[in-house]
């Protein structure tokens, strides 16, 4: 449990129709820490942030939004939303949103500071219909500011985003945390949360399987790829202890490797014509991959 607990789900499980979206979920996120949902579609990532907003009530277990319930509206106005589906009125203007999203809360945050944090200024006078996506995006992010949100809910924010969006979006949400907001965030985005998250919460199919920083995530799947061009067999690799595969690409061998100092150490008294050797840990992405491969 974080210090000054801004959101937790204590043993949550809710069916979706048919479908056990989560089950007995423990998750909390603390004040000023970026946390990441991550997990592949239908993990349950969105059902798990419309218990938080109070959108959905758990079949089983509790959600507190700063220690109340999710409906309680001192609560709700401490946070920011920013949902998949934004619900915005299309047919007014970008101004015309943020005044009347402004308008919900008694000491908004200044036009100028939202204008200026999502980087929105050459939109204010356009209609909202008319932006492309990530320009939608990006006053949905505005709209989620106007209340000096303490915790902020960004369920895949940067989607439709170029990269200069993206990029100017991540330094904004790494200056509101320098001032003390939490994020709950979802991403698929894998570089999005290792430039953002504090800790990482995996979702597969409904359970929560692994939860740490990215360093401890990717830790957990401990192994190193080794490649290099090598005359030595397959079949003679692979039985050395320590090589889970050996595979042969052409003149290429790629081998994983519990470890790879042992294997070096074999490989190089075993080929003295041994050469381009390269070594490297599992990813984010290939730890993710094998943690939500195992659970399943
Ligand atoms: N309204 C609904 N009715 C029935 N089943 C639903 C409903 N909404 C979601 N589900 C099911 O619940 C499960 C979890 O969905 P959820 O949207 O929480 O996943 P997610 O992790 O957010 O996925 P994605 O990455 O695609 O956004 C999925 O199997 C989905 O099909």
């Amino acid at each position: 449990m974080q210090a000054r607990t801004m959101v937790e789900l204590c043993g949550v499980s809710k069916r979706r129709g048919a479908i056990q979206a989560l089950a007995g979920v423990d998750l909390a996120v603390g004040g000023g820490e970026v946390y990441a949902l991550l997990g592949p579609n239908g993990a349950g990532k969105t059902t798990a942030i419309a218990l938080m907003l109070g959108l959905l009530r758990p079949d089983a277990g509790s959600v507190r939004l700063f220690g109340s319930t999710p409906q309680d509206l001192a609560a709700r106005r401490r946070i920011g939303v920013m949902l998949q589906s934004a619900g915005l009125a299309d047919a007014l203007s970008v101004g015309e949103l943020l005044a009347q999203a402004r308008s919900y809360y008694p000491q908004p945050r200044s036009l100028a500071d939202i204008v200026a944090l999502a980087g929105i200024e050459p939109l204010l006078r356009q209609r909202y219909e008319r932006l492309s996506g990530g320009q939608q995006r990006r006053v949905q992010f505005a709209v989620a500011l106007c209340g000096r949100p303490e915790l902020l809910f960004l369920d895949e924010p940067t989607t439709g985003m170029d990269t200069e969006s993206r990029e100017q979006f991540w330094r904004t949400i790494r200056e509101l945390v320098g001032q003390g907001c939490a994020v709950l965030l979802t991403t698929h985005y894998l570089e999005e949360a290792e430039a953002l998250a504090d800790r990482v919460g995996v979702l597969a199919q409904g359970r929560l399987v692994a939860e740490g920083s990215i360093a401890a995530i990717r830790g957990r799947v401990g192994q190193r790829q080794i490649r290099c061009i090598s005359s030595l067999s397959e079949e003679q690799v692979r039985a050395w202890p320590q090589v889970h595969s050996a595979l042969r690409e052409g003149e290429w061998l790629r081998i994983v490797a519990a470890e790879a100092e042992p294997v070096l150490r074999s490989l190089l008294a075993a080929d003295s014509g041994l050469r381009e050797l390269e070594v490297q840990r599992a990813g984010l992405a290939e730890a993710l991959q094998t943690i939500t491969r195992e659970a399943a």
